[in-house]
């Protein structure tokens, strides 16, 4: 916070505020006390419905209590919206916080920041007004205490900057620990796409530091709040990149008032976890869309053309259905149904068969008697050699280990190359033994939708870093979100991972939400414009089609290189660490993964106390000194970064520059870079 830019402590305006902060707190304090002595309605009997019932009300007073706890570090309010006499009923001034709090004789103290007369706090200009005639911004400390405010007329002539000025303290409010909200400071552009409604799915391109994130998670309570009974049939489930990104953001949503939503990475998505790594080339084809075709080959190669008929007895009587029937029905089911469904109505409809036989013979048959048939040996006999029961992992294995039948499966949609980069080189004796990897779940969960339809959707998904999601991941994503809607957030020049689905309308028809809206925020808040103007050199190499982001701000000194030998590395290194360390917040290591754990003990050699990142839970949290394999930076932030031998960050993947790139945009003030090996050509150019 800019202390110079707030009310000075002491004056009387500022106690005032103060005051109304506590009375409201008070007023918080009753409603939590009101809604916790509430008795909760319990239904007796014990048959479903009132079971269901009985834990549906708990649940949701659980729920409505956690959400009035006053979280200590969390302030009520943050802003005040004057109007002009009239415009809202009997109150001139709204106070703009969180949540809703009310005096208990339904006078509202704080509006939500999500209520429609909330909205002019972050649309209303001096060219539109909107009847506001001053926006009032406070400042808290970290225990949110109030501190100053700052106003902003609307009408007059006072200095424009000073929501400028607010936005800056803001962002480069020294951090550690996880992710705070914005809810101060969301800008018009990022506001239209937190309000935007529920349908349809919209999908942000942003470069780095853009507020992708943060605006993914205020449009998930936005939503909370306006269709709050919809999203709660299906959920909503907010898909991040992994668990030290999930870690970094879990504080977002609870800090809005929405303890109910689920944050996990894609893996916890599917029914196994990944037993083996997958190769590099391997894990690109099988994330690659034609894949879903060479399955749905593969499980049907597994239905085949009946031979004979069926000759079915009953007492004396024989019913005989001709093979050429046989093989008609089974040629009409397979372009309409899925496979399991599709076995179960083959048997059905060689009864109804046996059934028209019957009744030409003067026979009354009825329901039973046609599921009679349909059990009947001989149905079952030809349903299990025509039509057999298949397990997705035995298709797969069958697909991975067995050359001619990939071939097959594949036609010509794959490359001899592509085909022997599937194959296992020491396939499992059976599917039942084998072992999976990450990319073959996703193709499991692709045969499993394939042999029996997912049912159910969610309500809402939120799929952060999506421009690393494969077509195939991107597809059973989509399966588990059929009639609801998608938040798609990425950065394309971010893109690390080989499989990598491409351009944003490809993204949006994997997901099968081709109605999706595209949009772009450019503004980059988190990273000063001089490091932007460094990274954006990669720019031409890894994204060429997309436009440079644009920094809000300049902090002195952001970026400086220094070239050393290998010898002196490490102490350059300490060197630049100590100094960031003498400052405020956090200060991150970041060098390729194989180099990391040496670096990280080097520094506590040198008597600097940093943890790795990944080694455990919430080691951010705690830690000013947080050493990152470069493969888990991405979507993390910290005040300072020092970056080790960009060189060996680019060797170690195929994606090197882009990751790179991700690497460059962890700063909120000051990047270094540190290398021994010359940088990339494109960085070294002027
Ligand atoms: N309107 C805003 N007010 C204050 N801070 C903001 C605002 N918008 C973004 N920020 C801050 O900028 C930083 C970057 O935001 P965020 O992580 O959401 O960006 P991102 O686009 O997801 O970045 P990346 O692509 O690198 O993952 C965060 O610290 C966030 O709090």
């Amino acid at each position: 916070m800019v202390e110079s830019a707030l009310s000075p402590a002491g004056s009387q305006e500022l106690e005032d505020e103060r005051a109304f902060l506590v009375e409201a707190r008070a007023a918080l304090a009753r409603m939590y006390k009101e809604v916790f002595g509430r008795e909760i309605p319990v239904i007796g009997g014990e048959d479903n419905d009132e079971r269901f019932t009985n834990e549906a009300n708990q649940r949701a007073y659980e729920l409505r209590t956690r959400a009035l706890i006053d979280l200590p570090d969390v302030p009520l309010f943050f802003g005040r919206l004057d109007y002009e006499a009239g415009t809202i009923e009997e109150l001139d001034r709204i106070y703009i916080g969180r949540r809703h709090v009310h005096d208990g004789n339904g006078v509202p103290l704080v509006i939500d920041w999500r209520a429609p007369v909330s909205v002019p706090f972050y649309r209303a200009t001096r060219s539109d007004r909107q009847r506001v005639l001053l926006r009032r911004r406070y400042g808290f400390s970290d225990a949110a205490e109030l501190t100053g405010f700052e106003d902003e007329p609307l009408i007059g002539t006072a200095d424009l900057d000073q929501a400028d000025a607010f936005l800056r303290a803001e962002i480069e409010r020294p951090r550690t620990g996880p992710m705070r909200d914005i809810v101060a400071t969301i800008q018009p552009e990022q506001d239209d796409l937190v309000r935007a409604p529920l349908h349809p799915t919209v999908c942000v391109q942003g470069a780095p530091g853009t507020g992708k994130t943060a605006v993914g998670l205020h449009r998930v309570a936005y939503l909370l709040y306006t269709e709050r009974e919809r999203l709660s049939r299906g959920g909503v489930v907010i898909v991040g990149p992994n668990k030290s990104f999930l870690s970094y953001i879990r504080k977002v949503l609870p800090a809005l008032g929405e303890v109910d939503v689920r944050q996990i990475t894609i893996d916890e998505l599917f029914n196994q976890p990944a037993a083996v790594p997958d190769e590099s080339e391997a894990a690109r084809v099988k994330g690659d869309a034609r894949m879903a075709r060479i399955l749905h080959r593969a499980l049907w190669s597994y239905v085949g053309t009946p031979t004979a008929g069926i000759l079915y007895s009953k007492g004396s009587q024989r019913y005989r259905v001709h093979d050429y029937e046989t093989v008609e029905i089974v040629s009409a089911l397979r372009e309409s149904t899925r496979y399991a469904p599709g076995r179960v109505a083959l048997a059905q409809r060689i009864a109804h068969a046996v059934l028209v036989l019957m009744e030409r013979r003067g026979e009354s048959p009825d329901d039973r008697v046609q599921n009679a048939v349909a059990r009947s040996k001989p149905v079952k006999e030809l349903v299990d050699a025509v039509w057999p029961r298949v397990a997705p992992e035995q298709v797969l294995h069958r697909l991975f280990s067995d050359a001619d039948f990939l071939a097959q499966s594949a036609g010509d949609e794959l490359t001899e190359d592509e085909r022997a980069a599937l194959l296992w080189q020491k396939p499992a004796r059976s599917w039942k033994s084998a072992k999976w990897s990450g990319a073959d779940t996703v193709l499991l969960d692709e045969l499993d939708d394939l042999i029996e339809r997912r049912t159910g959707s969610l309500g809402h998904l939120v799929l952060d870093e999506a421009q690393d999601l494969s077509a195939m991941q991107l597809r059973a994503l989509g399966r588990r979100c059929r009639t609801g809607s998608v938040t798609v957030l990425g950065d394309l020049a971010q893109a690390t991972t080989p499989w990598a689905a491409g351009p944003w309308d490809r993204v949006l028809a994997h997901l099968d939400k081709t109605d999706g809206v595209v949009a772009e925020l450019d503004r980059g808040f988190r990273v000063p414009e001089q490091i932007i103007d460094f990274a954006a050199k990669l720019l031409p190499e890894i994204a060429p089609t997309l436009g440079v982001p644009r920094g809000v701000r300049t902090v002195a000194d952001a970026l400086t290189i220094v070239e050393t030998d290998e010898q002196s590395l490490v102490d350059t290194l300490v060197a630049a660490c100590k100094t960031d360390l003498a400052g405020e917040g956090s200060v991150a290591v970041i060098a390729a993964d194989d180099q990391i754990s040496h670096l990280r003990d080097a520094l506590s050699a040198a008597g600097l106390e940093p943890t790795l990142l990944g080694e455990t839970d919430e080691e951010m949290d705690t830690t000013r000194l947080v050493c990152v394999p470069a493969t888990l930076a991405k979507g993390l932030e910290f005040d300072a970064v020092v970056v080790a031998e960009p060189a060996r960050i680019v060797a170690a993947e195929p994606r090197g520059l882009h990751r790179l790139y991700v690497v460059l945009t962890r700063a909120v003030s000051r990047l270094h870079i540190v290398h021994a090996s010359p940088l990339p050509t494109a960085l070294s150019q002027t």
